[in-house]
């Protein structure tokens, strides 16, 4: 595992957004890109947006796969996954939005929803990169403690410690949704490569957490150690519980 260390979230977008870069030119756009949404990658697509104007460079052969998706919000809703994505990368590059996929949290059938998602990503080839944040319990996607490392895309039941952070993007607690879809654990090991932000405070535990190395369903970050092509970059702030 490669741990790179840098002073803020400024530093850790820009690194994050060259490595993505150089891996799009490099396959010249055949690639699958694993995307995360979250405060965290917030930067990275920004950064990634200035590059690719910068270089004049065409990503209309990338298509997307985005890790998670609230169950209920529709792509219209401010707080869906869609909508974020849309907003903050979709609408900036020439990637073609029918190759930009999420989860529907709208399906009628949830279940089926899940499996067509699995099966979506291993027909299109899987995931090349996959960028990940972390949530302060240690999840990644939605895969909260106690989440079976074998899991593939499933329905998930929020922590209430997920309703909590998240519910800063709301007008109130309330109207965070109880359930969403999440790639699995499995799905996301699948990767052939893994790109994981770790920024503020708020995450110092949770980065201690992970150094320390306890292999354990309760913190299901802590399986990324047992990948071949992780790369973790790492700000001061979510850094400073390990001196
Ligand atoms: N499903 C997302 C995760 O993919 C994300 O990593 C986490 C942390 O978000 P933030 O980066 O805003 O702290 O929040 C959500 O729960």
């Amino acid at each position: 595992m490669n741990v790179i260390y840098v002073k803020d979230s400024k530093e850790m977008s820009e690194k994050a957004a060259s490595l993505l870069f150089s891996r799009m030119k490099t396959t010249e756009g055949q690639l699958n890109l694993g995307l995360a949404t979250g405060g965290t990658p917030q930067g990275t697509y920004e950064e990634l947006i200035k590059k690719t104007r910068a270089a004049n460079q065409s990503f209309a052969q990338v298509k997307t796969f985005n890790l998670d998706e609230y169950v209920g919000l529709s792509e219209e809703n401010h707080q869906s996954y869609r909508y974020y994505m849309n907003t903050h990368f979709f609408n900036h590059i020439d990637i073609p939005i029918e190759q930009t996929f999420l989860p529907n949290g709208m399906a009628l059938n949830l279940e089926e929803e899940c499996a067509r998602y699995e099966q979506l990503i291993i027909d299109n080839g899987g995931i090349d990169v996959q960028l990940l944040g972390i949530g302060s319990n240690g999840h990644i996607g939605f895969n909260e403690p106690g989440t079976p490392f074998s899991e593939e895309t499933h329905l998930v039941k929020l922590a209430q410690e997920t309703k909590e952070a998240n519910a800063r993007y709301f007008n109130d607690q309330s109207e965070v949704p109880s359930q969403a879809i999440t790639m699995g654990i499995a799905s996301i090991m699948r990767a052939k490569e893994i790109v994981l932000l770790i920024s503020g405070e708020n995450k110092a535990d949770a980065f201690a957490k992970f150094m320390n190395g306890t292999l354990s369903e309760q913190f299901p970050a802590s399986i990324l150690e047992t990948h071949e092509n992780v790369t973790v970059i790492v700000d001061e702030a979510a850094a400073n519980k390990m001196n």
